[in-house]
């Protein structure tokens, strides 16, 4: 064997970084680096199977996709050795040595230093090749790409310290074998026994052959001896294209984990077959935690488009919409062609039924948790909405069609607990309305202390009126899609004149007209003061407690979300708010007979009302001024 260009190359930072912190925190599952590397195997299979299809002289003498799992004792390794697509130098370089992935700053940002925090982070990052380091202490993968010549083989070593080796070897086969060279006291590995129950344990849903040598009985030795004939030690078959009945729970698992490079078991998942006009298999997965890079648009993962059990492409994100990002499954097609592109799947009918189809079953199967008396299924739907409730939100605006059942799942922290838990559906809500009450009402703030302490929800309160309190970011924008919900208005309680609809009688109304008269005078002497600030200056009666608040008009945007758009750099239309006054209240009985620095009071009113829902005050000092002339006087 001849070996040259011999050269060795440092580690990019972060992958010391993640070797060091494997080693140390996936200790205790050690095992999981078998499903890791059958799991790179099985997928470079996939990669020749597709690449394939364009060059059917790359099989050359050997077809048969396969895996083998073999170990020698004497030299205390373990090889995984695949005949997939295999990598060129470069490649083997960019792949083998430095993380290319999206998010893998953020992800080494939130590492805490905490051993146990840091292994679940690290799961949810995905482990990969290098959770081999956790039982080698010396590893060598021999490679050769799919297409090359033998010449271009190439050995990489690290005993992941910092440092690889590459240099070019004469390999007879294409494909990759990776060996592990053990460290002190992983002895246990080298073993048909141990290994045959890891394969199975986690590599069962494999669909190419998973291979080890027989064993069997020497007399004269007396002992297990390893023979040349090799046996397949899983199913072998797609998961997916098995009969349900024959797929256990943990192959769904473990299958999932393949797919999803996830750490923790699905939450939920489901298998169907669709016949008729177009025809497909589809399983899908939702996760139990929103990956680190939920909220990255660029963010790998997603579905897996087969068509007739060849692997096409990953992350074929045409196949379900944007806001059910989070899912992670396998779409097998019989209709598409095989040379499918993602310009392809754009346009295509079979894709259009695909994709209604998927987002029909996951939204189904976030109903039957979200809708079921099981303890346990509730618990699974608290834990959906708190890691993905926010991406699906995204669906009122971007899925017209399906936006009822959206709601249907919709859940929201509201005044009727006053938790910053958002377990309340609309459907409670509505069952829970005043007699009278024709409207739902909700508040938006960018912190739940400022909703819930929002002055506009003083009346609210007062009368026992549930309002929602909705605080995320994207509820302002949802909003704007969502309008009504059971044939009953969603309505601001800080957006318009306040409207209680038939819960105030008339009594209450004539009084109410007395006391704008009363005050007519005072609001046009405070409009004067604050003419450059708001619109109008009117009574409400909407506040119990705070002397005055800020709302918007029914058709323009509220403050909120004009803050938003601020803080993100957007433009904002240049929007005044309209001062409400309590005339109730004590600053306003003041005001109203007092002329001493009334426009001091005006303005301070104006500002209060403004920190009070969350806004920031345009010349601060200003106030704190005024503020102090009024405490000395
Ligand atoms: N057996 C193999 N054959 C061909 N390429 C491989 C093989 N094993 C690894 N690779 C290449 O090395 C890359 C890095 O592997 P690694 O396991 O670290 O990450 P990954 O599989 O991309 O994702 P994850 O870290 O989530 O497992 C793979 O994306 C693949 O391109």
């Amino acid at each position: 064997m001849t070996t040259v260009n011999k050269e060795t190359l440092g580690f990019q930072a972060e992958v010391k970084q993640l070797l060091q912190l494997m080693i140390h925190s996936l200790y205790s599952n050690k095992e999981i680096f078998l499903r890791e590397l059958i799991s790179n195997a099985s997928d470079a299979s996939d990669k020749l199977r597709f690449e394939g299809i364009e060059h059917p002289d790359w099989y050359g003498d050997d077809p048969e996709l396969k895996i083998k799992v073999s170990f020698d004792k004497a030299a205390r390794t373990v090889t995984i050795a695949d005949n997939g697509i295999g990598m060129s130098r470069e490649e083997v370089i960019s792949n083998l040595g430095t993380i290319a992935r999206s998010g893998t700053k953020e992800f080494f940002s939130k590492l805490s230093g905490d051993q146990q925090k840091d292994a679940a982070l690290i799961g949810q990052f995905g482990v990969g090749f290098y959770s081999a380091f956790i039982v080698a202490d010396r590893i060598t993968v021999e490679t050769r790409r799919a297409g090359l010549p033998a010449q271009d083989g190439i050995r990489w070593e690290s005993d992941g310290s910092g440092e690889f080796t590459v240099e070019n070897v004469d390999l007879a086969q294409r494909g990759t074998a990776i060996t592990m060279h053990l460290r002190e006291g992983e002895d246990d590995f080298l073993s048909t026994q141990k290994l045959k129950s890891i394969i199975r344990k986690y590599s069962d849903h494999i669909s190419l052959p998973i291979q080890m040598n027989k064993e069997s009985w020497d007399d004269d030795k007396k002992e297990q001896v390893i023979q040349d004939e090799m046996e397949s030690i899983n199913q072998s078959s797609a998961l997916w294209a098995r009969s349900k009945s024959e797929i256990t729970e943990e192959q769904y698992t473990e299958f999932y984990k393949h797919l999803s490079h996830d750490y923790e078991d699905p939450l939920c998942y489901s298998l169907n077959r669709v016949e008729g006009r177009s025809e497909f298999t589809q399983l899908l997965y939702v996760p139990t935690r929103a990956p680190f890079d939920l909220w990255d648009r660029n963010k790998r993962g997603g579905i897996k488009l087969y068509v007739k059990r060849v692997f096409i492409m990953e992350d074929a994100e045409q196949l379900l919409p944007m806001y059910l990002r989070f899912v992670t499954g396998v779409i097998d097609s019989v209709d598409l062609p095989l040379n499918v592109s993602r310009e392809i799947l754009q346009e295509s009918r079979d894709v259009k039924v695909i994709r209604e189809s998927s987002t029909k079953r996951v939204l189904s199967m976030l109903e039957d948790l979200a809708n079921n008396d099981d303890e346990l299924k509730k618990e699974k739907y608290r834990t959906f909405w708190t890691q993905f409730g926010q991406v699906l939100k995204e669906g009122i605006g971007e899925d017209q069609p399906n936006k009822e059942r959206i709601s249907k799942l919709l859940r929201f922290a509201s005044t009727h607990t006053d938790s910053a838990d958002q377990a309340v559906s609309l459907a409670e809500y509505v069952a829970r309305m005043k007699e009278g009450q024709d409207k739902i009402y909700y508040v938006t703030g960018d912190s739940f202390n400022a909703a819930k302490n929002s002055p506009h929800l003083e009346i609210f309160r007062k009368k026992g009126v549930e309002v929602l309190l909705l605080t995320d970011r994207v509820d302002e924008w949802m909003l704007s899609f969502f309008t009504e919900f059971d044939a009953r208005q969603m309505t601001s309680v800080a957006k318009g004149g306040l409207d209680l609809g038939s819960l105030s009688d008339e009594k209450e109304k004539q009084e109410h007209e007395e006391t704008e008269k009363g005050f007519k005078d005072l609001l046009d002497r405070m409009k004067v003061v604050l003419e450059d600030k708001v619109k109008d200056v009117r009574v409400t009666f909407r506040l119990t407690d705070s002397p005055a608040c800020l709302v918007s008009d029914e058709d323009e945007l509220s403050g909120n979300l004009l803050r938003m758009l601020k803080a993100a750099g957007q433009q904002a239309p240049e929007t005044k708010p309209i001062l409400e006054i309590n005339p109730e209240h004590p600053m306003l009985l003041k005001l109203k007979s007092d002329d001493k620095q009334f426009d001091q009071w005006t303005q301070i009113l104006f500002d209060q009302a403004l920190l009070a829902e969350g806004g920031q005050l345009n010349d601060p000092a200003a106030y704190v001024k005024r503020i102090n002339q009024l405490l000395l006087a």
